[in-house]
């Protein structure tokens, strides 16, 4: 509780206490910490004490907390949350509660009041694999930056972790874990049966008991971040898909990084082009992972090039996708369901497994990775690529920075300084003869809190593609002179909250288009009078740092 919040008799504290700037003690301890996850255990407090100065301290240096608070020691969090649990701090739904859903949500403080939520079942955290019900602390994160990023308003966020079970031995072996100790139901008949049914029972109770609630699926396996989608994306609130190109990836967590992406590659491309001197829309696009990620990133970028005037076939021929296999093809037997609309059927020959050779046959622009792989783009797939592009796209997308395919400062010298590169998780600017270089950080931070803001203020029924898209658009526009001359691909995170602002003015446009707004008091607003409004509406901290003593 903070000390400003409850009516302390002024000798409790010490004399000079209230006269001394707390956000400087706070930083003061942070950085006494000895690794990442001390500060976060210490950040995780102090938001419990004084959530007010927290955030305060948050916004005031983003660069350095952004990454502790998020990836990539959100991961460490997450991997040994249950023992380093201090407080509740979210809502736990297990399978066990199957039957009485409802009443485990009422638990919750805030129902009507609820705006956003996000929901994990631990299955896939960041690339780190089945973390059951240790899972939580990525909700948390997420929703720390739609707080801090988009100033929507703490008490309106619900974490939540879906517990039913984990596959992963050394945590129900553990007799510190917090979860249930019991495997996830299998694959077979019966037990997709029975989480069809908890997980219809969950969102049925959710939107019951949180009327108003936008909820974002996160970090979901891909079979079953498919499977839940496919389930609920017209039925609820959860972020929605009304696709012109059917396929599968509607996953919220996919479809934020796919509109990040597009982004960051839009703005890639334009120098990538340039500099070749060849048409923005040439460009052939490696995916390495073909998970909900991969695919999803995919979609999105084909579907902007069908937007610059390209046929479907024409968009999908730019993209090959690649797989622990090798080059996705339509004649791989037992293919998944979501690889299929990306295969390949131009490739005869035997089966491409290897990176390298795989390179050599597209002759890529643009390298994404999403496959987990650490230091996958080796220096010679990392040359290859430099020594056919003038400016050599490398985005290695997979999180946290143990999983990264490269690390920034091997791209860089190993393309001599002409990589133009973005990473899931971030690196710190590198000199590299005589120049300071400085890296894009593709992270779907970007553009959830700006979405979340623009579908709370204009009670979107649903978030549609156009919305999406459009708010990938912004975002590659909101670059100012400064980081565009940078050669940036992304603005600086620091502005965060503004851009914010921007891409919720972009989403509210594109809702009001789409009829998805239910809001009608916003669709007679000059741009420059929603954007006033919907800063006017970006919850800050009311904390003060200078109360004088009784
Ligand atoms: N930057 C951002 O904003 C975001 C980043 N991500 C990151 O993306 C990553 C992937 O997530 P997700 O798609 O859900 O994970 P999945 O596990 O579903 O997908 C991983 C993909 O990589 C492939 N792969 C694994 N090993 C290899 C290998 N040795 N060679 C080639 N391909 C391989 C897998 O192949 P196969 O299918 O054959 O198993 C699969 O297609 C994670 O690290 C996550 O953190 C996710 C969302 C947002
Ligand atoms: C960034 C993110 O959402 C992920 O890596 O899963
Ligand atoms: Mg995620």
């Amino acid at each position: 509780m903070s000390p400003f919040s409850v009516q302390l008799p002024a000798a409790r504290l010490p004399p000079f206490f209230l006269n001394t700037d707390h956000r400087q003690r706070c930083l003061a301890q942070l950085r006494g910490k000895q690794n990442g996850l001390e500060k976060y255990i210490y950040l995780s407090g102090l938001k419990e004490r004084d959530p007010n100065l927290f955030y305060e301290v948050l916004l005031g240096n983003m660069l350095e907390i952004v990454p502790i608070l998020y990836t990539p020691t959100v991961g460490d969090a997450c991997s040994n949350y249950s023992h380093i649990w201090r407080r509740p701090e979210g809502l736990y739904v297990t399978i066990e509660d199957k039957g009485r859903i409802r009443q485990v949500l009422q638990t919750w403080p805030s129902g009507l009041s609820a705006r956003i939520a996000v929901v994990t079942d631990g299955s896939r955290i960041l690339g780190l694999g089945d973390l059951g019900a240790n899972g939580l602390p990525i909700a948390i994160g997420k929703l720390d930056l739609y707080i801090g990023g988009a100033g929507i308003k703490p008490t309106t966020t619900v974490p939540i972790c879906l517990d039913v079970g984990t596959n992963t031995e050394k945590f129900i072996n553990d007799p510190l874990y917090l979860g249930v100790r019991r495997k996830r139901p299998g694959t077979i008949e019966a037990s997709l049966f029975i989480m069809d049914e908890f997980m219809n029972e969950f969102m049925d109770a959710m939107k019951d008991v949180f009327p108003q609630l936008v909820v974002q699926f996160e970090d979901f396996s891909t079979d079953n971040a498919f499977r839940y989608l496919d389930m609920f994306r017209t039925k609820y609130r959860c972020f929605n898909d009304d696709s012109r190109v059917k396929c599968p990836c509607e996953y919220t967590d996919a479809l934020f990084e796919g509109a990040v992406i597009l982004s960051g590659f839009l703005n890639a491309a334009r120098i990538a082009s340039s500099a070749a001197g060849t048409p923005l829309s040439d460009q052939r696009i490696l995916f390495f992972g073909a998970g909900s990620a991969g695919i999803g990133v995919a979609k999105q970028l084909m579907s902007f090039f069908t937007l610059l005037g390209m046929s479907e076939e024409n968009a999908k021929s730019r993209i090959y996708t690649v797989d622990s296999k090798g080059l996705i093809t339509a004649d791989r037997k037992g293919l998944q369901e979501h690889k299929k609309y990306f295969a390949r059927t131009d490739y005869q020959g035997p089966p491409l497994t290897c990176l390298v050779d795989i390179i050599k046959y597209v002759r890529p622009t643009a390298l994404l990775g999403l496959s987990t792989i650490r230091n996958a783009f080796t220096e010679e797939i990392v040359r290859l690529m430099a020594a056919f592009n003038t400016r050599p796209i490398i985005f290695p997308l997979s999180n946290p920075v143990s999983l990264c395919e490269v690390d920034y400062a091997d791209a860089v010298h190993w393309t001599d300084g002409s990589v133009v590169f973005a990473s899931g998780s971030p690196y710190r600017p590198i000199e590299f003869e005589g120049k300071v270089f400085e890296p894009g950080q593709g992270n779907n931070m970007y553009i959830f809190p700006g979405i979340g803001l623009g579908s709370i203020l204009c009670k979107a029924k649903h978030i549609t593609d156009s919305m999406i898209e459009q708010a990938a658009i912004a975002l590659a526009g909101s670059l100012t002179e400064d980081e565009a001359s940078s050669e940036l691909v992304y603005p600086r995170l620091t502005r965060i909250r503004d851009i914010s602002a921007e891409i919720a003015v972009a989403v509210i446009r594109s809702a009001q288009a789409d009829e998805v707004d239910e809001n009608a008091l916003l669709r007679n607003l000059s741009d420059e009078a929603l954007l006033d409004y919907i800063k006017a509406k970006q919850w800050r901290p009311t904390w003060t740092h200078s109360v004088p003593r009784l």
